[in-house]
This record gives C-alpha cells, sequence and structure tokens, in this order.
C-alpha cells in the first residue's frame, strides 16, 4: 500500500480520539503530537510539521462542532481538512486541451522516468487517446528497447534509434513523425542521465525548445524525501509549464517528505507512482488520497462506483434518500437489491463511508442471483397498487400472486418477508447517522 506506515501511524492517533470517552484538551495536544511524530517519520521536513500541526491544533481547541456534529467527529474532519490542503487541495489533472499534446518527461537517473513514461502512455490510452512515444534518451543505449518491452504489449508506438547520438534532433524527429500520424497525445522520453537539477535543467530546455511541449514533466524518486524540495524547485523555477510524478511511493518509508516537499515548491503533483507495474500510476488527488491515508474510506471511489451503477440501472439520489429513510416500494427494493449485488456487499459500501461501521444482518442483504430472478417474476404478478404499497397484499393477494406468477406462496412470501425486513433495519437505524449518511450519497459537492 502506498505510504502504509505513514497512514497506520495517522489513523492510530485518530483511533486514539474516537476511543476516547471525552475530549479534553490533553487529549488534543496528545493526538496532535502522535500526528507530528507520524509526519516526521515519513521525513516530512520539521518546519512544515509545526506549521500543520499547529494549525490541526488551534482549530480542533476553538472551534466549535456543528450542531450534530460530535467534537471528535469535528476534530477528525479538521484533520482531514489540514492534511489535504498541506498536500495541495485540489487534484490538477494533465489536460489534454489539444490534439496532439505533447509532453517531455525529464527526471534525474534511476528516477523511475522511463518506466512512468510507459505508465502514462498506457493511462492516457485507456482514457481512450492514441498515444505516441519517443525515446530522445542518447545515453543510455538500454532506454529504448526497455520502453518497447514496456508498451509493446498494448500496441503502442515507439520511435527512437539508437544509433543516434543527438537527442534533440531525435525528439525533433520522433514529434514530427506522431504529428503526421496523427496520434492524441505524443510523450518525449528524456535522457535522465543527469545526477543534479543543473544538467537536468538544461537539458529540458534544449529539448523543448525544439518540441514546444504543453507539458514538461519532473519524474522525482519519492524515496528520496524531503530533498525533493531542491529539485522541484529548480524545475519550477526553469519552466512555467512544469508538473510532477513523484514515483516509489509504494513502500517509501520517507513518501511523505517527498509529496509535501513538492507542494511547498508551488508544482503541482499530477500523478503518483505506486508500483513496477505499468497500471501501477495514480492521478494525484490530495483528497482522495489523504481519506485513504486515514483510513477513512475511500470516498472517491465509491461515489465512481454509484456513478457507474447510475448509468446502468438509473440510481439516483433520491432513491438513495427513499432507500435510506425506509420509504421505497417493492419495485425500489427490487432496484436496490440488483444495485447491491452489482456493487457487492452493503456491509462493504458502507465500510467505505466515514465515520461509518455499520453491522447489517446478513438476512438483509444477502439475495441470490436465482432469488432476484424468482421476485422478478412474482414482482412481474402484481398490480401497480400492490408494487407501491405491498402493505395491502393479504393472503388471498398472495395465493393469487403465486398463481399468477407460477412460484408457491412461500416464495411470495418470502419476497414480502425480504421487504419488510429491510424496511424494519433501515427505519430502525439511527436518525442522526441515517441523514448524515444520505447527505454523504449526495452524489454532487460531497465534502466530509
Ligand atoms: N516500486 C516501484 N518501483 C518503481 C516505480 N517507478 C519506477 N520504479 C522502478 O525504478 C527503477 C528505475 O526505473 P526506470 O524507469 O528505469 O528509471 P529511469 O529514471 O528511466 O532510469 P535511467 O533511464 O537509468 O535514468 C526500475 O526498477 C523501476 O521498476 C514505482 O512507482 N514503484
Amino acid at each position: 500500500m502506498v505510504l502504509d506506515k505513514l497512514g497506520q501511524s495517522l489513523n492510530n492517533a485518530l483511533r486514539k480520539l474516537a476511543r476516547a470517552s471525552s475530549v479534553d484538551e490533553a487529549l488534543v495536544r496528545e493526538v496532535v503530537r502522535d500526528i507530528q511524530r507520524a509526519l516526521l517519520t515519513s521525513d516530512v521536513n520539521v518546519r512544515l510539521v509545526l506549521d500543520l500541526t499547529k494549525k490541526i491544533e488551534k482549530r480542533a481547541l476553538e472551534e466549535r462542532p456543528p450542531a450534530g456534529v460530535s467534537k471528535k467527529e469535528h476534530i477528525i474532519k479538521i484533520v482531514y481538512e489540514e492534511l489535504t490542503n498541506f498536500l495541495g487541495k485540489e487534484a490538477k489533472p494533465i489536460e489534454i486541451k489539444e490534439k496532439p499534446t505533447v509532453l517531455l518527461t525529464v527526471g534525474i537517473q534511476g528516477s523511475g522516468k522511463t518506466t512512468s513514461v510507459a505508465k502514462l502512455a498506457r493511462y492516457f490510452q485507456k482514457h481512450g487517446y492514441k498515444v505516441g512515444l519517443v525515446c530522445s534518451d542518447t545515453w543510455r543505449p538500454g532506454a529504448y528497447s526497455q520502453l518497447k518491452q514496456l508498451v509493446e504489449p498494448y500496441g503502442i508506438e515507439v520511435f527512437g534509434n539508437p544509433e543516434e547520438k543527438d537527442a534533440v534532433k531525435l525528439a525533433r524527429e520522433g514529434v514530427e513523425q506522431f504529428k503526421k500520424k496523427g496520434v492524441d497525445v505524443i510523450i518525449v522520453d528524456s535522457a535522465g542521465r543527469h545526477k543534479e537539477e543543473k544538467g537536468l535543467i538544461e537539458e529540458m530546455k534544449q529539448i523543448s525548445e525544439a518540441i514546444n511541449p504543453h507539458e514538461v514533466i519532473l519524474v522525482i524518486d519519492g524515496t528520496i524525501g524531503q530533498q525533493a524540495y531542491n529539485q522541484a524547485l529548480a524545475f519550477k523555477e526553469a519552466t512555467p509549464i512544469g508538473s510532477i510524478i513523484v514515483t516509489k511511493l509504494d513502500g517509501s518509508a520517507k513518501g511523505g517528505g517527498a509529496l509535501s516537499a513538492v507542494v511547498a515548491t508551488g508544482a503541482p503533483i499530477k500523478f503518483i507512482g505506486v508500483g513496477e507495474k505499468i497500471d501501477d500510476l495514480e492521478p494525484f488527488d490530495p483528497k482522495r488520497f489523504v481519506s485513504r491515508l486515514l483510513g477513512l474510506g475511500d470516498i472517491q471511489g465509491l461515489l465512481e462506483k454509484f456513478e457507474e451503477l447510475s448509468k446502468e440501472t438509473e440510481f439516483t439520489e433520491e432513491d438513495v434518500e427513499k432507500f435510506l429513510k425506509g420509504k421505497f416500494s417493492l419495485k425500489d427494493m427490487y432496484a436496490q437489491l440488483e444495485a447491491m449485488r452489482k456493487m457487492g456487499p452493503l456491509q462493504q459500501i458502507l465500510k467505505m463511508i466515514p465515520g461509518l461501521g455499520y453491522s447489517i444482518p446478513d438476512e438483509v442483504i444477502k439475495v441470490s442471483e436465482e432469488r432476484l430472478k424468482k421476485f422478478k417474476v412474482i414482482m412481474d404478478s402484481m398490480t401497480e397498487e400492490e408494487l407501491e404499497n405491498p402493505e395491502i397484499i393479504n393472503y388471498s393477494r398472495i395465493k393469487r400472486i403465486a398463481r399468477g406468477s407460477g412460484t408457491s406462496t412461500k416464495d411470495v412470501k418470502e419476497l414480502l418477508n425480504q421487504y419488510k425486513q429491510m424496511k424494519k433495519f433501515f427505519k430502525g437505524m439511527d436518525k442522526r447517522k441515517l441523514a448524515k449518511m444520505a447527505r454523504k450519497f449526495n452524489f454532487g459537492g460531497l465534502g466530509i
């Protein structure tokens, strides 16, 4: 996992808070100290840590939680917000505004540049773009074949010539060729032979002049921790169109230091490298990153699931509200059960929502494909009125429905029973938490 040690320490600090019977000043200070320690261990710069934790402490001690929110919840939210701000607040994706968009990547030797170029190519390809790669690494003869090998399985073309010694010429030729071929994104991999910033920036300027890229991406090795600051700063000062990929955040003890150091320079981090495989590249989104880091659940992931699902089932916000309030018809229940089956166990989904650890009885949500099919057949034999208001279904209606659908009265009763249980369960949930949960399901501006 990405920065799992840091995440674990931060999560432990928040758990201390969550477990305490009451929240007083001493506890706040203790939790803040734990957060400090966790960040320092991840090589975050001392001054940055102190600034950040001072803000958290001040807000935690001074701010009063709004009605309906406990002090603990409020402090967790403060920690989440301040950490998110600390890491740049908003995601800043690479935008493909023009076709072709030309991207130039630079990086110090061994930073993970070539691997990142392949990952980026795959990323854009997965998003529907036709990608061409240019290897202008004239320093390391193996670079061209390394790149080719990485992207070959995906049919991504690589331009290069291991015999050519002029990197600028290679870059220019490669870009020209791909422009003629009509690709959407051209990524140029530079030499990466430099051990320090100066040479790197010189090379970047030369190639930039020749190919006029839309964006230059500096690849920084996340394992160098706060040393990333100087690299990112020199880069930022050299180019106004620069963005950054921080690599090797999987298993790096110093990743927190690298990320925060880069953010401190004002250079935008656009992607993070989270493994050696081609798909191990993630767009960097501070909100999503921090909520995962703190173990608050992956809200964004949840939303995406809902979005995907709503495309197929027209699963609307009102549906969710109805569902959560226990006000739903049999038709709604069927749609929800179907949706749940597609999303995985509801239990799992609820876990993705911060602060909710509801334990839902199995019988409420367990519904097999076969059972669902049977439910559908039964429901097809019901009247509109019965579907809207199943309470009116008495024994004689049950018998008629069973006959009409070719099922047994037991089957019909089972369906009605499932409906009752579900309704009862959701009605019985804590109203405050329920309202909070409904709010969390708000697809639009979702803030914790
Ligand atoms: N664990 C992990 N390893 C990575 C990541 N990104 C790159 N690597 C590894 O880092 C090593 C160096 O990567 P390269 O892509 O060859 O680095 P480079 O900067 O192009 O290297 P030179 O061309 O020699 O300057 C390789 O073993 C990669 O597999 C990452 O996000 N996580």
